[in-house]
């Protein structure tokens, strides 16, 4: 089990709601991944109304809302967005995600470690959306960070895991969770993260944006356990030189 905060997560794979074509195919979806921390931005939401299609999709005994901050430009509107998201969702969990360029999406590192410190004292378990930086890992560990989210290449770009070496150090590391998000464009991308001994992605884009998002869901939740299972059962170390796997010899004499 994984463990974040004071919740425990039989699987691994979180998934995102941007993107899909419709909100019922968006449950099917998640209901074939069979994850459990769905992440939704607050601006998606009508935090108003006790109506809102998009939390009626997703209120789901498994699932567990992952409000994200997406749209805010500074550690001043992500704090604001993440209390509003508490009140509404009831929730303290939050994916920091600050990114004010709106071209590459990329994180702000200093707002986000800003607004992780302020957010983590006021009891939130703040999991922030960061560039695949071990030394930001290390700095937001020390400022009360639950998980980190370092990325694999910028969102909703499926370009894969651009920051491998990166995120091996990371995941050296590490003692939070580590969960690589945004860019994962293929299942194998997903188990290839695993395979390192990440603790869990986020998939949004590759799934939401596949003419059949429930088939890829499901290609998406074989790849994150086959992926665990090779880092549990630990990968053979490469070589570079080729070793034979029956004797070669030993017949002749
Ligand atoms: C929904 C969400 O949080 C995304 O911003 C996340 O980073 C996933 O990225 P992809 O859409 O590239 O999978």
């Amino acid at each position: 089990m994984l463990k974040i905060g004071d919740k425990e997560f039989k699987s691994r794979l979180f998934t995102g709601t941007g993107k899909f074509s419709n909100n019922n195919l968006m449950r099917k979806s998640l209901e074939a991944s069979e994850s459990e921390l769905v992440t939704v931005a607050l601006k998606r939401v009508d935090i108003k109304s006790d109506d809102d299609d998009m939390l009626k999709v997703l209120s789901h005994e498994r699932i567990n809302l992952l409000p994200n901050t997406s749209g805010v430009r500074n550690a001043k509107e992500a704090i604001f967005a993440a209390q509003l998201a508490r009140e509404a969702l009831e929730t303290n969990f939050v994916k920091l995600e600050i990114h004010p360029d709106p071209k590459y999406l990329l994180p702000d590192p200093i707002e986000t470690l800003k607004a992780t410190e302020e957010l983590a004292k006021d009891g939130f378990i703040v999991m922030p959306y960061i560039h695949a930086d071990p030394v930001l890992c290390k700095r937001l560990e020390n400022a009360g960070s639950s998980a980190v989210m370092p990325l694999g290449s910028p969102i909703g770009s499926n370009k894969g895991l651009k920051t491998i070496d990166f995120l091996e150090i990371i995941i050296e590391q590490s003692n939070l969770p580590v969960v690589v998000d945004a860019g994962i464009g293929a299942p194998s991308d997903a188990a290839k993260a695993m395979e390192l001994g990440a603790d869990a992605v986020l998939v949004n884009t590759a799934i939401a944006v596949s003419p059949n998002p429930v088939e890829m869901a499901i290609a998406f939740k074989m790849a994150v356990e086959a992926g665990r299972m090779a880092y549990e059962a630990k990968l053979a170390a490469s070589k570079n030189f080729a070793e034979a796997s029956s004797p070669l010899t030993s017949f002749l004499d």
